[in-house]
């Protein structure tokens, strides 16, 4: 488990991380998300053990994480920006790894050859961005770590690798209870893998929530009554926002699913439709919330 208590970080007089504080689960998916600049990326490395808090405590497992080696030997940070030492083959790379990470499996190395298929004798940096991040996958993987950070893992890699890789991903969640930590801007793809999302803004954690729950307390509706929408349901519901289009009503509405259509039922609608929201909307929505702009938010 990762827990992170009142953690600030500063570069200059830019507060990256103000004050926040969360727990990641053994065996979660956490999809960390933020406007740009938010922080998401500061908070990984402090949580990877890159950076040190200014103040605040960050412990994985209940050890502090930071110059903790031994830690570190279960822990891999995947970085936006890929590094790999100059000249170095594949083989090479997977030496060092096998040579760093005590729980190095060979024999998945080896299996694995057969998902990526790329020779062991290629130099790294002579290979395209994606196959990079191929190789980022294929030394992280057979590294077994317990605890898994990732900042934009999945850019660059074609739709079909990328499906490789997600179902490598939770079959090792799945098998043994792998921690992981991802940070990106394709919410679709956070809301395929991850079980468990935070909301960064402005270095402040909006909240953090299961994503089931998430989803099934927001729901997008839509409305048309005979005459007038009737005023007394709109007092009912708990409206986050409504637009008119016609005679119609699009509204996002708070609260459970069977409450809703019970209220609305009461009014014999004419039109009622109504949708769980994509993490994507329940993004926009939440940063509305607090001042990024979204307009036009329903389709
Ligand atoms: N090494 C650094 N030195 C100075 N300022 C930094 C440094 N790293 C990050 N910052 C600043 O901290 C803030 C948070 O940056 P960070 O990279 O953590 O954001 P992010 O949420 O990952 O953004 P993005 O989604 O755009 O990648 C930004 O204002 C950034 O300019």
């Amino acid at each position: 488990m990762i827990k992170f208590e009142n953690v600030k970080k500063e570069f200059e007089s830019v507060e990256a991380v103000q004050g926040v504080s969360g727990t990641i689960e053994k065996g979660s998916i956490y999809g960390l998300l933020g406007s740009n600049g938010a922080g998401k990326t500061t908070l990984m490395k402090i949580l990877a053990g890159i950076y040190k808090e200014d103040s605040g405590s960050v412990t994985v497992d209940n050890q502090p994480v930071f110059e903790n080696v031994e830690l570190k030997q279960k822990l891999i940070f995947i970085p936006d920006v890929l590094y790999f030492f100059p000249q170095t083959t594949i083989r090479q790379a997977a030496n060092f790894y096998r040579d760093t990470y005590t729980a190095w499996n060979e024999e998945r190395f080896q299996k694995l050859y057969h998902v990526f298929n790329m020779s062991p004798k290629k130099k790294i940096q002579r290979l395209s961005k994606g196959m990079q991040r191929q190789v980022a996958f294929w030394l992280t993987l057979s590294a077994m770590p317990d605890i898994l950070l990732m900042d934009e893992p999945l850019d660059g890699l074609d739709a079909v690798m990328r499906q490789k890789v997600k179902n490598l991903l939770i079959e090792d969640v799945a098998e043994r209870d792998m921690t992981i930590l991802i940070s990106s801007h394709n919410l679709q793809e956070v809301e395929d893998l991850c079980d468990h999302i935070g909301i960064l803004h402005k270095g402040e954690l909006l909240f953090e929530k299961d994503l089931d729950d998430l989803k099934s307390d927001v729901h997008k509706v839509q409305l048309a009554f005979k005459g007038d929408i009737p005023q007394a349901l709109l007092e009912k519901l708990d409206l986050l926002y409504e637009e008119k289009r016609g005679s119609v009503l699009l509204c996002i509405v708070k609260g459970k699913e069977e409450r809703i259509s019970s209220l609305v039922k009461q009014y014999s609608p004419v039109i009622f439709d109504m949708l769980p929201l994509t993490l994507e909307e329940i993004f926009i929505y939440e940063m509305g919330g607090v001042g990024y702009a979204a307009e036009n938010l329903l389709v």
